[in-house]
């Protein structure tokens, strides 16, 4: 039966992003294709995000509804992706958590007052959704335009995010942090759990102005042993996924050079499980379920280098990646990490294609 409005217009029922391709492919249910989005899609390599950026810092234009839902929308428009990622940064709620840090670009998140003692630690205080409107805002205004298209929502783990309040910046070996977990666990500890307090509330107030699914980026575990991962991580980020569970939508779990952590970071509570270009799909699930789990959607894992060299390299990397995603109940085709900012949009936009059409299901 069709509905009319009182304009006698006939009402089509709203698109919903339920059964999309991208959360089919999350609750590892038969796809119409595999879902493709890129982490980092909105950004520096597409021109129109420079222009509507131009004079406007990376944490001020977070704080813009009217930008976070064009920026949000930019790549979705010109690449087709089966997902759009919320734009936002992880540490954009670190803000409202009492702390003072600011984006460099082509540095990233840096902080003149790194954490080092518990006096630093007591000052992270909880974050509310009373903190962040224009976040429930943006969202609001995305799901509506979005349609069919789900969007993603996504924070920082409580490492990662510790990783830059601890060393001050981005680091490579993460020399004070792991000096503060070895040799002041307690308060390790107490930090990391703050840390998953800020997650927990900048998800939840997400997921409830309308975000389909969750992505926890614990983008710089891989920089542990998987022994220090399980004493020192895994139980701060299992707290995140167990407070996100009662909403019911897939959470993704996903960090970079991660091979020997794949099976501590599924445990920890994920539905999908991102991979980067290091390890091939059909490992990653191997990985997953030596522990005896079982077998799990997972994400991935094109390496973001190879977008700089041709499509005849591209292409078969895509038929590879494609073959040995079917080794899992589901498959998001993905970056390994992050587009970087100089990719050309032409060959992310030639991808996104290739993918949807090369792993049509065609009826018979
Ligand atoms: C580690 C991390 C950060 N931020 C993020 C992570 C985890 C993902 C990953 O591993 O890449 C997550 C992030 N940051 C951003 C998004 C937006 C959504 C999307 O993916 O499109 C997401 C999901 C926007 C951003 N976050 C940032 C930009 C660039 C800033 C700008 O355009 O001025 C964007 C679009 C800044 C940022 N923020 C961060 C870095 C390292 C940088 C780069 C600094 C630089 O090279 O200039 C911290």
């Amino acid at each position: 039966m069709t509905a009319w409005d009182h304009r006698c217009v006939p009402v089509t029922p709203l698109s919903t992003p339920d059964r999309s391709a991208y959360l089919l492919a999350a609750r590892g249910e038969p796809v119409p294709h595999t879902p493709v989005w890129f982490m980092r899609q909105a950004g520096r390599a597409l021109p129109e995000y420079r222009a509507v950026r131009e004079g406007t810092t990376m944490l001020e234009s977070c704080m813009r509804p009217d930008l976070v839902v064009e920026i949000t929308l930019q790549p979705v428009r010109r690449y087709g992706v089966d997902a759009a990622i919320f734009f936002s940064d992880i540490v954009t709620p670190l803000q409202f958590a009492g702390y003072d840090i600011e984006i460099k670009p082509g540095i990233g998140p840096v902080s003149a007052d790194p954490i080092r003692d518990a006096v630093g630690v007591a000052a992270v205080r909880p974050v509310t959704a009373a903190d962040v409107p224009f976040t429930t805002e943006a969202i609001q205004q995305l799901v509506s335009e979005l349609g069919g298209t789900p969007l993603i929502g996504f924070a920082g783990a409580p490492f990662t995010l510790a990783s830059y309040l601890v060393e001050g910046g981005p680091s490579k070996d993460f020399a004070k942090t792991k000096a503060m977990m070895h040799g002041q666990p307690d308060l390790w500890h107490a930090l990391a759990d703050r840390l998953a307090d800020v997650a927990i509330a900048f998800l939840s107030v997400q997921v409830e102005a309308g975000a389909s699914a969750i992505q926890l980026f614990d983008s710089w575990a891989g920089g542990l042993s998987p022994r220090d991962y399980e004493r020192f991580v895994q139980p701060h980020s299992a707290k995140v996924f167990e407070a996100m569970k009662e909403y019911g939508v897939p959470r993704v779990h996903f960090g970079v050079n991660t091979g020997e952590l794949l099976g501590l970071m599924s445990e920890a509570g994920a539905d999908v499980v991102g991979v980067d270009w290091r390890v091939p799909l059909d490992e990653a699930v191997r990985r997953i379920t030596a522990a005896g789990g079982a077998p799990k959607p997972v994400q991935g894992n094109l390496d973001p280098a190879l977008l700089f060299t041709g499509w005849e390299t591209i292409e078969p990397e895509i038929d590879r990646i494609l073959a040995e995603g079917k080794a899992a109940p589901g498959h998001i085709f993905n970056l390994g990490h992050g587009v970087p900012p100089n990719a050309d949009p032409e060959v992310l936009r030639r991808i996104t294609q290739y993918v949807q059409t090369k792993s049509a299901h065609v009826p018979a």
